[in-house]
């Protein structure tokens, strides 16, 4: 059973749901195309708590995060409420700002099933860096909001690797419950977290955000046999073993630069520490004249493109190292497989999973959306969570800070 307090919980101890406001903190961090939030699974599983606190008759007040401060997809939440609706048969008012006066008001004029959305918690300046749940509990935004709420929820179970305010802060400052998606992936990830395997461990690790790849590497190596890098984060592993990639080629983009200034060193001694552990792609994809094009990794003299995707040799050899896996982990995309050009790394590492018989796991709030958009069966993985970071930390025996201030505060 979680050691944190439920809904099922918060509906013994309130009496009267039609008078009490929930915050809910939810995790609704997507794909964003043109500044246009993209629909993903996030939605649909955070909807079915929204759904049934506003059926109890709660006034709920929701909580999430779009983005980091400076990326593209840093965007107003207001887009989010169409996406959510779609998922709900009540509609989603917004209200663009985080906390204060206006905030307050639009929260006391709430009735009993009511839903309303507060704007990107990022864009208030108490929501980071990370920092002590006390000090976070301190802020501002967690006081303001505290007045006028009788409870507060975590679902984001996604994000609960991150000691923000809106995840930590508030429940040494209210009552305070798991949500519906916090308890289901706890309950996976966690009971996953204590499996062991006879067999060969192999993980994937790509996607966009290197210092949660480190972070994995560090803490797993003694129980993964093999890492299998791709996307942004393997070309920055490929840099560090000296290949001339990894750099942003316009001022457009920050995917590598700032990386890599910031963790090149730890990168660096990953590399030699476990290098009889780490496979690095032995070619790359990339758009010649809007198709797909490929080289191989020695062939790279300078970086004049932007890599899109590992190549096929590259995904067919990973396809025979989970082929012979006994259990396989995948976090983050390989590559920019929301372009079909460049979903064939994803495609085929999926698809290798699929048919192989390992006990597997698919987590990232964007590479488990890969599993619908390519028609493949979700049926054929043991889980896939919509988490990312957070999965993978539960892998390593790691606390996840949002879940021990819930479990703290349910004593
Ligand atoms: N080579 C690449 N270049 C740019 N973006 C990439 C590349 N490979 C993967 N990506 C992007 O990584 C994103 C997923 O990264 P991330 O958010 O770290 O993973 P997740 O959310 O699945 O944990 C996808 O949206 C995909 O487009
Ligand atoms: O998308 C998320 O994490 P993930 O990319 O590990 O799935 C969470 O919303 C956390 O976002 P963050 O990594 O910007 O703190």
């Amino acid at each position: 059973m979680p050691s944190f307090d439920t809904i099922d919980t918060l509906n013994d101890d309130t009496d009267a749901p039609a008078e009490k406001r929930v915050l809910l903190r939810v995790d609704i961090n997507s794909p964003v195309s043109d500044g246009i939030v993209q629909d993903n699974r996030r939605f649909e599983r955070h909807a079915r708590t929204i759904q049934e606190l506003s059926n109890a008759g709660y006034h709920t007040i929701l909580l999430a995060h779009q983005g980091r401060p400076g990326g593209d997809a840093f965007i107003s939440l207001e887009g989010h409420t169409a996406v959510l609706e779609k998922y709900l048969d009540c509609e989603v008012n917004f209200i663009d700002d985080t906390h204060g006066k206006r905030v307050a008001k639009a929260i006391n004029a709430t009735e009993s099933g009511d839903v309303l959305l507060l704007e990107n918690t990022r864009m208030c300046e108490d929501e980071l860096p990370e920092a002590d749940p006390n000090i976070k509990a301190n802020t501002a935004f967690v006081q303001s909001l505290s007045k006028h709420v009788d409870a507060y929820i975590n679902d984001a179970y996604s994000s609960a690797h991150r000691s923000h305010a809106s995840l930590v802060g508030f429940p040494s400052m209210l009552p305070s419950y798991a949500g519906r998606v916090m308890e289901t992936e706890y309950h996976a990830n966690t009971a996953i977290g204590q499996k062991e395997f006879d067999g060969t461990v192999v993980m994937t690790l790509g996607g966009t955000k290197a210092t949660d790849v480190i972070d994995v590497i560090n803490n797993l190596a003694g129980s993964v046999d093999r890492f299998l890098l791709d996307g942004v984060v393997g070309e920055l592993f490929l840099r560090a073993s000296n290949v001339p990639v990894g750099f942003d080629i316009t001022s457009e983009t920050d995917r590598y630069d700032a990386q890599w200034k910031h963790n090149s060193k730890v990168i660096k001694s990953i590399l030699t520490e476990h290098s009889d552990q780490i496979t690095l792609a032995s070619d790359l994809a990339y758009n010649e004249a809007g198709e797909r094009a490929e080289i191989a990794v020695d062939s790279i003299i300078e970086k004049s493109v932007s890599f899109m995707d590992i190549g096929t040799t590259t995904a067919e050899s990973y396809a025979e190292v989970i082929r012979d896996a006994d259990a396989v982990f995948v976090k983050g995309a390989l590559g920019v497989f929301e372009t079909e050009a460049f979903a064939k790394g994803t495609v085929r590492v999926l698809e290798a999973i699929a048919d192989s018989n390992c006990f597997s796991v698919v987590g990232g709030g964007d590479t488990s959306r890969a599993i619908g958009m390519y028609d493949m069966n979700r049926a054929d993985f043991d889980h896939v969570s919509i988490a990312g970071g957070a999965y993978i930390r539960a892998l390593t025996g790691q606390p996840l800070v949002g879940v021990e201030v819930l479990k703290s505060e349910s004593i």
